[in-house]
């Protein structure tokens, strides 16, 4: 069990970005001062921690059903595998995706669970999952997605209201009526790697709901090219604005670069789990500035002259096309890794050559 294992602390000589502590409890009791960090840290690094969220119970139970079913054999994980069209849902075995330019394989595995085979268990939305992952869907997979699903909501809530959007709209995009892409992870990286696990991106979705026990993820801060990391505090999620968010907001809300490296110093030795939970805007929502509902956001795209937060895609097409490019056997040559990036134009002008510096 990866929570049993007596961990190294995370070293002082590495260089690190502190994150803002945000209190959820606090949050939620409408707290002003709070909401005001809140929005400072969600509008600047699009990253902070949030303290006091009552899902470390769920979390641990999720880090135990993610060493439960990466330790099953490869031919059995493999029946779940995502495959190459671009699907999230299932398993992601080691070396299936780019990191970078030039093509360099990742070195972790992952599991995605879908919130909607969760919500409508033990019937199937999507796909089916092994075994293992079933047998804890009642007592931990549920109630952790429950759980993320409330906090994120929260937190949407109130960026709602501050970005002056009506009420409920933003909740809309994200209804339980229809499909969507939001989903639970468990990233699983071997010890004494020396490469990128996950290669520099931005998340697809609105908002992630992160948790870290070794070091390993890495921020690139607004208008500098250098990568520090961030340090896990027990007990403390991470959370971070995804695309979707920052173009629903017009670049009101950052959704910045970040990445996977192997842990720091003597973490290096270790074998590294994450969980995180991401929402995702029902996949038919298109991806563009709610300008007509705020006029925080009209003013913000009308400051976007190259339009860079219109996509036209939907969420749906956003993610596959994400996941798709990323995939090493769709890989044509350096132009796929262009291909397959979101909205990196916050961090980077938008040229192959400052997008370039960061694989
Ligand atoms: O493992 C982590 O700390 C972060 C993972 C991540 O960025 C992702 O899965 O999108
Ligand atoms: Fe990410």
């Amino acid at each position: 069990m990866p929570g049993l294992t007596k961990l190294p602390s995370f070293p002082a000589n590495v260089p690190t970005h502190s994150l803002v502590v945000v209190d959820y409890q606090l949050l939620k009791a409408g707290h002003k001062d709070e909401i005001a960090k809140l929005w400072h840290a969600a509008t600047h690094l699009g990253f902070w921690y949030l303290s006091n969220h009552g899902v470390d119970r769920e979390v641990n139970a999720m880090f135990d059903v993610g060493a439960e079913t990466l330790a099953l054999p490869m031919s059995e994980k493999m029946k779940y595998e995502q495959g190459d069209n671009g699907d999230s849902f299932g398993y992601k075995a080691k070396g299936m995706i780019v990191t970078d330019l030039n093509g360099t394989r990742d070195t972790v595995e992952f599991l995605n669970i879908a919130q909607d085979d969760a919500m409508s268990w033990p019937q199937p939305t999507h796909c089916t999952y092994p075994s293992t992952v079933n047998a804890r869907m009642n007592d931990a997979v549920i109630p952790f997605i429950r759980k993320s699903m409330a906090v994120n909501n929260t937190l949407l809530d109130i960026f709602e209201r501050l970005l002056g959007l009506p009420r409920g709209s933003l909740a809309q995009l994200h209804a339980m009526d229809e499909a969507c892409g939001s989903e639970a992870r468990i990233v699983k990286t071997p010890p004494n790697q020396n490469s990128a696990g996950i290669g520099a991106h931005t998340d697809f979705g609105t908002l992630t709901f992160l948790h870290n026990r070794l070091g390993g993820l890495q921020v690139m801060p607004p208008g500098t090219q250098e990568w520090l990391y961030v340090k896990p505090v027990p007990g403390y999620a991470i959370c971070n604005i995804g695309d979707a968010l920052a173009i629903f907001s017009g670049g009101v809300l950052r959704s910045n670069l970040h990445r996977v490296m192997p842990p720091p110093g003597e973490q290096s030795r270790y074998e590294r789990y994450s969980v995180a939970f991401f929402t995702r805007p029902k996949d038919t929502v298109v991806l563009r500035p709610l300008a007509e509902k705020s006029v925080m956001v009209a003013e913000a795209a009308a400051k976007d002259p190259r339009d860079e937060y219109t996509s036209g895609a939907t969420a749906g097409e956003w993610t596959a096309r994400r996941i798709r490019k990323l995939r090493v056997r769709n890989r044509k040559g350096p132009e796929t890794w262009y291909e397959s990036k979101g909205t990196e134009h916050q961090s980077l002008k938008h040229t192959p050559e400052t997008i370039r510096a960061t694989a």
